[in-house]
């Protein structure tokens, strides 16, 4: 089994573009800081729209080859931010794109809204199991922002984070392990509400017509359900140049501090990615590293420590 390092951070996202929009500078800062950050996706992004009129051919109403090119995208996004671990939940393809809240895709077998819970849970246990990651990031239970994908991968990485702690579960999938911290994706309300003050004074400097609003960004809460935040201002390139190889989904004019998805709607750009902590011990009262408080990581790049 290759060495891993010390550190071992998961994150479990729906969509290839979820990653670079949610956790972007979070993930290029422990990728260069040595860490082994592993990213599964869980779908290929099959339903979503295609911003480039030169690429509109690949819609999932016309050739239906958004999802392989959105492989490519997110390899792309992987780079710009130095991750090399990254993974489609089941192989790519094995759960397709559900399409938004109340679709008709969402009913299409295949459709990973209405994928079997733990079927689905157990892939994730074997990467788990594999990585023995101590940090899980996902979405809170309403996905961020009500996206049938975004709710079921939460489903699929609390119920794995689970399995995979259990004896008596699939051995077949490695020994169990048990994650020592889980976060959830959060947004604190106070500063979007000031951000989005400043993409409307601005707007006029922008490419865009309008803004979203605040309850189109995922993970919204009162600021004291924030438990964690992650300085990701130098990482800001990388995490920009990741979005921005998701041409299909994001549009983000040079040096405004603002992206736009396919609805064309200006939101600002997060310097800081924020995190709520919801299982496992904080290391801090606010914590500015995910991995504060986690026993035994051996950072000489070994694995010690990390066994249950
Ligand atoms: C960020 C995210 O989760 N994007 C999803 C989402 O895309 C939205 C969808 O196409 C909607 O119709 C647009 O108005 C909105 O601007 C998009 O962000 O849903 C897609 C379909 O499930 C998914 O492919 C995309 O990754
Ligand atoms: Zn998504």
């Amino acid at each position: 089994m290759t060495e891993l390092p010390g550190r071992r951070l998961l994150l479990v996202h729906a969509h290839p573009d979820d990653e670079s929009i949610n956790n972007g500078a979070t993930m290029a800062m422990y990728a260069a800081d040595g860490a082994h950050v592993t990213l599964v996706t869980c779908t290929l992004g099959e339903e979503g729209e295609v911003i480039p009129d030169e690429l509109e051919h690949l819609a999932p109403d016309r050739e239906d080859l958004l999802g392989p090119h959105r492989i490519g995208e997110l390899a792309a996004a992987m780079k710009e931010l130095g991750v090399t671990d990254h993974r489609f939940l089941g192989g790519p393809g094995r759960y397709r794109d559900s399409g938004m809240m109340g679709a008709e895709q969402n009913r299409r077998p295949g459709a990973f809204w209405s994928a079997d819970l733990d079927e689905a849970a157990a892939h994730l246990v074997a990467v788990i199991r594999e990585i023995r990651p101590q940090v899980l990031v996902t979405y809170d239970p309403d996905g961020g922002y009500g996206h049938p994908d975004h709710i079921k991968a939460h489903r699929v990485a609390m119920r794995a984070a689970d399995l995979a702690a259990e004896p008596a579960f699939r051995r077949d999938l490695g020994d169990p392990y048990t994650i020592s911290k889980i976060y959830w994706n959060r947004v604190p309300r106070t500063t979007i509400g000031e951000l989005f003050r400043r993409v409307e004074a601005g707007l006029d400097r922008t490419p865009f017509d309008t803004t979203a609003t605040v309850s189109d960004v995922p993970g919204v809460v009162d600021d004291e359900r924030v438990t964690a935040e992650i300085d990701g201002r130098p990482h800001q390139v990388r995490k920009e140049a990741a979005m921005r190889a998701h041409a299909t989904q994001v549009s983000i004019p040079e040096g405004l501090g603002v992206f736009a998805l396919s609805n064309g709607l200006a939101q600002p750009m997060l310097p800081i990615e924020y995190y709520e902590l919801v299982r496992g011990e904080p290391g801090s009262a606010y914590e500015k590293d995910l991995f504060e408080g986690v026993q035994g990581i051996d950072d000489s790049n070994g694995i010690q420590g990390a066994r249950a």
